[in-house]
């Protein structure tokens, strides 16, 4: 993968009348992780919407390089078609031709007809990850990746992690729920609160 980084620069972020964060000073480079922490209502989603471009920050700058895919609450995929279908969507678009690989990946194969409303809470999830392999980009941006997801699922996730930071891309991911990601670098966003 070719090399990636992305660093922000004295960040603050407004979300209504309240400035959530200020100050944040972020430096990642080729095969780094990192866990964004803090309580419900911080502003770790706000700080992964910034990061993705898709939210304009009230100070401060983003600067990256590479391509960034991001996984949130809404994975995107037409809810009438089959899972392979919407997938294939995307991965169109993408370039991509391993759509049905990454569903066995993740562990999907045998879902593949089965309309993607049909489909549980934790083959979402999946899916969305299915859809953000399928896209192969150097930055990802997991907000809450585990919700949702099983033991094996969970599982799964840590080791594509893993293996996309082994491959020199970056990882960032806010969760609550516990993720093994060794090395990985911690942004506490309670020390930047204003
Ligand atoms: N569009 C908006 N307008 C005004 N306030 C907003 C808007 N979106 C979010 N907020 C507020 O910004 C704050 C931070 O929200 P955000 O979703 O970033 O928090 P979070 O740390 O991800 O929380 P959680 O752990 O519950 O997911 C919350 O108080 C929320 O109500």
């Amino acid at each position: 993968m070719q090399d990636c980084s992305i660093s922000t620069t004295d960040l603050a972020c407004r979300r209504g009348d309240s400035v959530l964060f200020r100050g944040v000073e972020l430096e990642l480079q080729s095969g780094d992780a990192l866990q964004v922490t803090g309580t419900n209502g911080i502003g770790k989603t706000s700080l992964m919407r910034i990061l993705a471009g898709l939210l304009r920050p009230f100070d401060g700058a983003v600067s990256a390089k590479g391509t960034l895919a991001m996984i949130d609450e809404r994975p995107a995929l037409d809810p009438q078609l089959p899972l392979q279908k919407a997938l294939q969507f995307w991965g169109g678009l993408d370039g991509c031709n391993n759509v049905q690989q990454n569903c066995d990946v993740m562990g999907l194969g045998e879902l593949l007809d089965v309309p993607f409303r049909y489909l549980s809470t934790g083959q979402r999830k999946r899916a969305a990850f299915v859809r953000m392999l399928n896209q192969g980009a150097n930055i990802w941006l997991l907000d809450e990746p585990l919700n949702g997801l099983d033991g094996d699922g969970i599982a799964k996730v840590e080791a594509l992690i893993a293996l996309h930071c082994g491959g020199g891309g970056i990882c960032v991911v806010a969760s609550h729920q516990p993720i093994d990601l060794p090395d990985a670098k911690v942004l506490a966003l309670r020390d930047y609160a204003a």
